[in-house]
């Protein structure tokens, strides 16, 4: 297990250029499947979770060929169907989340897919039903092996349908639009999560050949096509990597230029930022944000206190939370970070108490965060990293605290943030690696 060990107290100056977006690349990832020509994808981020996939995909028989440094040709023209029930299938595809989506590609080209119980954040429950749901719904026959926690799907013909989501799942919308594009007549999907993950992947199976329309709303027509064949597609910015630096600037007082942030998919989520103080401009499609001193944090219209809450797309991102918690504990004011969706996410706090910080864990799924307004630092503390988006907040706390800290099990973060370390000690920060 790696650690960081952290020098803080120290502003950062400089730029810094977000990778591609996790989320979108581990969608996807997975569309080649559902051809046996070339795809190119470009703007691949270079961490943990992106890499198993590949390499879970190169196992199952897809060639892929390195172009330069991020960009890729995956042909998927011989899968090994046995592969996907052996030991070495279930432990690879159970290592990380985004493997679920190999499921619906996999059931419409070839009739059949399996999946273990998915990995990723241990963030609370991560139920599994939208998902088959929508399979079934397409006349798929569903099988759970309880003991194996081991899920199979399987149809002779997928046929088009009108499908409520049971609620709007990021990767469940991505899987059963990927099982819909080449069943027979036509399928609607109402309640369709639309981040711009899911708005990408819709774009790039229609350049593949597929056919639908709605893209960006929370309803979906995807009219069957019989075949799709090979695109190029590019990655989008992470718009989660792009907040983390925003609260980063914020939290240790630096001047920061995120680049090329493709402004128009970040949503609401630069307004949250303004919304605890945080002074940011658009500067063509950079974010400039400068050195501030201190931050307020706004109250709502009737003078009472501001609430941060996710919510699915255009709502905000539950991904973003942790670090707006973090950059709350040195704003001036209070508010209530409100974590509907997923009930384990807020447990880290009580490392930044550990270091000082003013927050009252009120249930698992909200914490008041009453702002220190800089009076004193956060004290530099020995920690683990819980999970990804926890672990880089406490990173984020550290790089502001006085003295040194140590995150163990920074893998966390290696899942999610590309060479960060070296990122970070580029524009000024003191991260060393050990182990
Ligand atoms: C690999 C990947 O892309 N992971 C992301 C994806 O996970 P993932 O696709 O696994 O998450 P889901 O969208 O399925 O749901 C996340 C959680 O929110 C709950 N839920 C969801 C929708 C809703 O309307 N109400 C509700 O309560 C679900 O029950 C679940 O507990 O989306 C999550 C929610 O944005 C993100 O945190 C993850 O980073
Ligand atoms: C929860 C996350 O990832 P995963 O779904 O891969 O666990 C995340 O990216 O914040």
């Amino acid at each position: 297990m790696a650690s960081f060990e952290i020098y803080g107290g120290k502003p950062l100056k400089g730029e810094l250029i977000p990778q591609g977006a996790k989320n979108e690349a581990l969608q996807v990832l997975c569309a080649p499947l559902l051809t046996a020509e070339k795809v190119t994808i470009s703007n691949i981020p270079d961490i943990i979770d992106v890499n198993k996939l590949i390499n879970l995909l190169q196992a199952m028989g897809v060639k892929v060929e390195k172009v330069e440094t991020g960009t890729f040709i995956f042909q998927a023209k011989d899968i090994d169907l046995d592969y996907l029930k052996s030991e070495d299938f279930k432990k690879r595809a159970a290592s990380l989340r985004g493997s679920i989506m190999i499921v619906g590609p996999l059931l419409a080209r070839f009739g059949q897919g399996f999946i273990p119980k998915p990995g990723g954040d241990k963030i609370g429950r991560r139920r599994l039903d939208t998902h088959f749901e929508g399979f079934t719904a397409l006349g798929a026959k569903f099988n759970y092996d309880a003991g194996e926690h081991f899920y199979s799907v399987e149809a002779k013909k997928l046929k088009g349908a009108y499908i409520h989501l049971d609620e709007a799942s990021v990767t469940g919308t991505a899987n059963v639009v990927m099982a819909a594009v080449m069943a027979e007549g036509t399928t609607t999907i109402y309640n369709a999560a639309c981040e711009p993950y899911l708005q990408q992947l819709c774009k790039m199976l229609n350049s593949m050949g597929a056919n639908i329309t709605g893209i960006g709303s929370n309803m979906l027509h995807i009219k069957g096509v019989k075949t799709l064949g090979g695109c190029f597609h590019r990655i989008l910015p992470d718009m989660i990597e792009i907040g983390s630096f925003i609260g980063l600037a914020a939290m240790t007082k630096s001047e920061i230029t995120i680049k090329d942030v493709s402004w128009e998919n970040l949503g609401i989520i630069p307004n949250v930022f303004r919304r605890l103080g945080i002074k940011l401009e658009r500067r063509g499609d950079d974010i400039y944000i400068p050195a501030q001193e201190s931050y307020e944090i706004d109250t709502f219209i009737d003078g009472s206190i501001l609430t941060i809450a996710d919510a699915p797309w255009p709502g905000f991102t539950p991904d973003l939370l942790s670090i707006i918690l973090v950059v709350a504990t040195q704003a001036k004011g209070s508010c209530l970070i409100h974590q509907k969706m997923f009930e384990s996410r807020l447990f880290f706090v009580d490392k930044l108490i550990d270091m000082g910080a003013q927050i009252i864990l009120c249930d698992p799924h909200r914490a008041t965060v009453i702002g220190l307004d800089r009076k004193h630092a956060l004290r530099g503390i020995s920690m683990t990293s819980p999970d990804i988006r926890a672990g880089v907040s406490l990173l984020i706390a550290a790089l502001s605290a006085e003295g040194k800290s140590v995150i163990h099990n920074i893998e966390q973060i290696d899942r999610g943030y590309q060479n960060i370390e070296y990122r970070l000690n580029n524009i000024g920060a003191d991260i060393r690696r050990i182990g």
